[in-house]
């Protein structure tokens, strides 16, 4: 039987809790409340100049669980992996927020900001405005706007709205098609998750297929799957200038030891030079 395309994914699924969650701190936070807080934050950080640098960059993702691998680590202490991170020389820290699935917390955003400079992602499934104030507000520099979730229109709209604060957009895309999605939108910073989150199914093959799609200037970035060094190798190989990574580096037993191994294996890559 043909998969009918309007059957619930896994990320319908996921997006469903989020909205729910999110409906609840909306209550309890009024946007112009959560303006407020946005006025007395620092600026947010440009991560373009070190993520167009030469070499491949490694975002560093603080993840205690997936939907696809359950528990993945503890991290008790978000701050204490984030210095790690920091110290073996990521260009960025990942911070997954989605509370169901992923068992993150914008609490943990806030305690990671206020332990480390480095360029901060808020990973979560974002599909309003209010998220990204919330973003701001806890002190994050990036968002991820993941195009499977959005409808074009939308994708634009939160895209311009994340640029006007000063967030820099991560915007994921699975497969071509999506690529031109991404890019109608205007993202600068182009994520290719080899995962594919409405079935979960990851392919290995998702960065070198999709990747030429993805025009010079454009930043590009390899996620999810990306073992170890070797790994990291490859995919410099196929034009990859970021990796994103979290279950190698949560599960390793020195996660600074194990970023400065990925930079040291992406260090042949040329920079990227902007548009
Ligand atoms: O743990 P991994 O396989 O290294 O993957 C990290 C990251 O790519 C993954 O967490 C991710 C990519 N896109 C997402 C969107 C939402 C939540 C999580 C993700």
């Amino acid at each position: 039987m043909p998969a009918t395309p309007r059957a619930a994914s896994v990320l319908d699924e996921i997006i469903a809790g989020v909205r729910e969650d999110l409906a609840a701190r909306e209550q309890a936070l009024p946007l112009d409340a959560l303006r407020d807080l946005v006025a007395d934050t620092a600026p947010a950080l440009d991560p373009m100049p070190v993520l167009r640098g030469p070499g491949v960059q490694v975002i560093a993702e603080v993840k205690r669980a997936s939907p696809s691998k359950g528990h993945l680590a503890d991290i008790p202490d978000p701050t204490v992996l984030a210095a790690r991170y920091a110290e073996g020389g990521a260009a960025a820290i990942s911070v997954l927020t989605e509370q169901r699935r992923f068992k993150g917390s914008l609490e943990d955003l806030r305690a990671v900001r206020a332990a480390v400079p480095t360029p901060l992602l808020r990973k979560d499934f974002l599909v309003t405005s209010y998220q990204l104030w919330e973003a701001r507000a806890a002190g994050a520099d990036l968002v991820l706007l993941i195009v499977a979730g959005l409808d074009p229109h939308e994708l634009a709209e939160l895209h311009a709205e994340a640029v006007s604060l000063g967030l820099t957009p991560l915007v994921e895309v699975h497969d071509e098609d999506e690529v031109g999605v991404a890019l109608d939108a205007g993202a600068r910073l182009v994520g290719v998750n080899a995962r594919d989150l409405r079935t979960l199914e990851v392919h290995r093959d998702a960065f070198a297929r999709v990747a030429p799609r993805i025009p010079d200037g454009v930043v590009r970035v390899a996620e999810s799957g990306v073992r170890d060094a070797a790994d990291v190798a490859d995919l410099a190989d196929q034009g990859a200038d970021v990796v994103l990574v979290g279950e190698a580096l949560v599960r390793t037993g020195d996660p600074a030891v194990a970023v400065r191994d990925f930079l040291a294996a992406g260090a042949g890559a040329p920079a990227r030079p902007p548009l």
